[in-house]
Order: C-alpha cells, then structure tokens, then sequence
C-alpha cells in the first residue's frame, strides 16, 4: 500500500528548504513517497520550484509535515492564509488522525524558533492530526548547538548556511517517524 506524506512549506531564501529536503530523504528512507508542496508566492522565492498545495492534497495524504521561515516568532502568513481556507477539509475530517510534524528555520538561536514550532502545530491539532515530534532518544536533539528540537526539526541560518549535521539528521529522523507511523497507522482497522 503506498503511503504518501505531504511536505508543505514555503521558503524565501531557501533555508527552510534545506530541511525540507532533509525531511523528504527522511520520509523516502522509510518507504513512503514525498510530496512537495508550496503556497503560491513570488517567483523568486527558492519553494517555488515546488508544485502549489491542493485542498485535495490533505484528503489524500497520509502524514504532513509544515515548515515555514520564522517571521516574527510566528509562520509566514502564506501558509496561515492556506490554513484559512480548508474550513471545509476541518469539517470533513480529512486530515484526522494522520500523523503530523513541523520545521522551521530562524536567523538567530534565540530568536523565536519554538513558538514558531508550536504555532505551526495549531492549525494540525485543530484538523484532528496525531502531532509527532522527535524523541531524546535521538542523540542529535541532545547534542546539537543549532537547530533540532522536541518539537519539531529547525536549522539556525545565522549559525550557518547549510544544516549542521545534528539539524540534517532531526530532520530526516522527523520525516522517518512520520512514515512510520503514517504507515503503522494504514494497518489498523477503520472505525
Ligand atoms: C519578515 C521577516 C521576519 C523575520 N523574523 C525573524 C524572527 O522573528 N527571528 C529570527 O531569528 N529570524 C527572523 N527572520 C529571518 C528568517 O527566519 C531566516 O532568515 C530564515 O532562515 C529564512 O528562511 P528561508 O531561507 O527558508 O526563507 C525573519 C525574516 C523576515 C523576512
């Protein structure tokens, strides 16, 4: 059975895309399919390389994973406009129970990468989703001095261009759980 794990995020400078990309090898690694998806924005943004998100994207996925830039402690308003117009998919129950997690990368260490990351988890609880984290058993959450967290995978773009290594193996680690899961979740009988 295929399992298809939605990747929806929106990235200006390209950071934010380093994790998705990370996420994505994650989320191969485990035998599911990625699914790159963006909001519509400028053409120079580096995530408009990626197909624009389908309200029909969320009925059909298995997991998603939402990741957006810090702006001001808080996501980047595209993907919150998307999230205010799938009243009729939070009805429907479309993404109930799937499994669901969130990345975000900020300039600064300090500069608001966990409420981003708890933000971005709102709209998911709200749409029923089972929110999936990264457990301490990761030695990457305990050991980075960068990005990665409980919460969510994150890269600090201030520190350095590219992921460190502990920021690229949170997130593929995050896109693996989600599969997992997402995957573990297609075995169990329907309600
Ligand atoms: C409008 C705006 C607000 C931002 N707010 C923050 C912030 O609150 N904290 C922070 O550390 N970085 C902030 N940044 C910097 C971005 O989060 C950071 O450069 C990020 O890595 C960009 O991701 P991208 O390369 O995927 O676009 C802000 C950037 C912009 C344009």
């Amino acid at each position: 059975m295929s399992c298809r794990i939605v990747i929806f995020y929106f990235s200006r400078h390209g950071a934010t895309q380093q994790l998705a990309d990370a996420i994505a090898e994650g989320v191969s690694k485990a035998g599911a399919e990625p699914l790159m998806r963006t909001v519509e924005s400028d053409s120079e943004a580096k995530s408009a390389r990626d197909i624009s998100i389908s309200r029909d994207d969320l009925k059909q996925c298995d997991g998603l994973i939402l990741g957006s830039p810090t702006r001001f402690g808080h996501m980047a308003s595209g993907l919150q406009k998307f999230w205010e117009s799938t009243s009729s998919e939070w009805l429907a129950g479309a993404l109930e129970d799937k499994p669901g997690a969130v990345f975000t990368s900020s300039q600064s260490l300090h500069g608001g990468q966990e409420s981003t990351l708890l933000t971005l988890a709102l709209p998911l609880l709200h749409h029923g989703m089972t929110l999936v984290g990264i457990p301490y058993s990761e030695p990457a959450v305990q050991q980075t001095q960068s990005g990665g967290s409980p919460y969510g995978a994150s890269h600090v773009d201030g520190i350095s261009n590219t992921l460190s290594a502990h920021e690229r193996q949170c997130a593929i680690r995050l896109g693996q759980r989600v599969s997992q899961i997402a995957k573990a979740m297609q075995e169990l009988p329907k309600p």
